[in-house]
């Protein structure tokens, strides 16, 4: 089912965030998600996980449970990459956790703690875990901040073919991504 906001409100301590916010995400489609720094993305991400509350307005389609990236990596330090994202999917065979590692450059990284990982490794794994849940509805919140150039458009591939047929909302300030990602649609917010 298509994801459809319909005036939505949400303010923090008087001060509005989103104010009558309607727009329909299509199901089975990408769209990424564009604004100016404070212009409520993440608040938006947050309402349609269900993480807050809106004032006003509703969220209609999907009922299943969602994978997100959030800004932060939100990774168990002290469990190893497998394991961390073992956590989301514990059916996921050894087979297609390694062929999604390699996707994402960290085949090498298998067995190394979350704690001991650069801040892009931990990106990476916090994208294959969100990739790994086999979620039809993924959403990501600026999932390749602090990437390379050349890793940026390895991941984004693989963002592109793990999510084929499947709800996208991804956050991004680089129009570049919505091109390489083949978005359907773009939301300026
Ligand atoms: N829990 C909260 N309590 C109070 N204010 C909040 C809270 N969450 C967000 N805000 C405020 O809401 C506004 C929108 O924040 P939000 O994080 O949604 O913006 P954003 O568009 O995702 O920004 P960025 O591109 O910098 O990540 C900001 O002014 C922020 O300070």
């Amino acid at each position: 089912m298509d994801l459809i906001i319909q005036d939505l409100c949400k303010a923090y301590y008087g001060q509005a965030v989103l104010q009558d916010f309607s727009y329909c995400f299509p199901e089975g489609k990408t769209t990424c998600i564009m604004g100016r720094s404070g212009c409520g993305k993440t608040t938006l991400l947050n309402l349609i996980l269900g993480l807050e509350l809106p004032d006003t307005g509703t969220i209609q389609g999907n009922k299943e449970p969602m994978a997100a990236v959030f800004q932060e990596d939100r990774l168990c330090r002290n469990l190893t990459v497998q394991a961390n994202i073992r956590l989301v999917n514990k059916r996921l065979s050894e087979e297609r956790l390694r062929e999604l590692l390699a996707a994402v450059d960290l085949e090498e990284a298998w067995d190394k703690k979350a704690g001991e990982l650069s801040g892009g490794m931990c990106r990476r794994t916090a994208i294959a875990r969100a990739l790994a849940a086999g979620r039809n509805c993924i959403l990501m919140d600026e999932p390749l901040s602090g990437l390379d150039p050349d890793t940026r458009i390895k991941v984004l591939d693989t963002i592109k073919k793990y999510t084929k047929g499947k709800t996208l909302l991804l956050v991004t300030h680089e129009k570049q991504d919505a091109f390489s990602l083949g978005a359907d649609k773009i939301l300026e917010m």
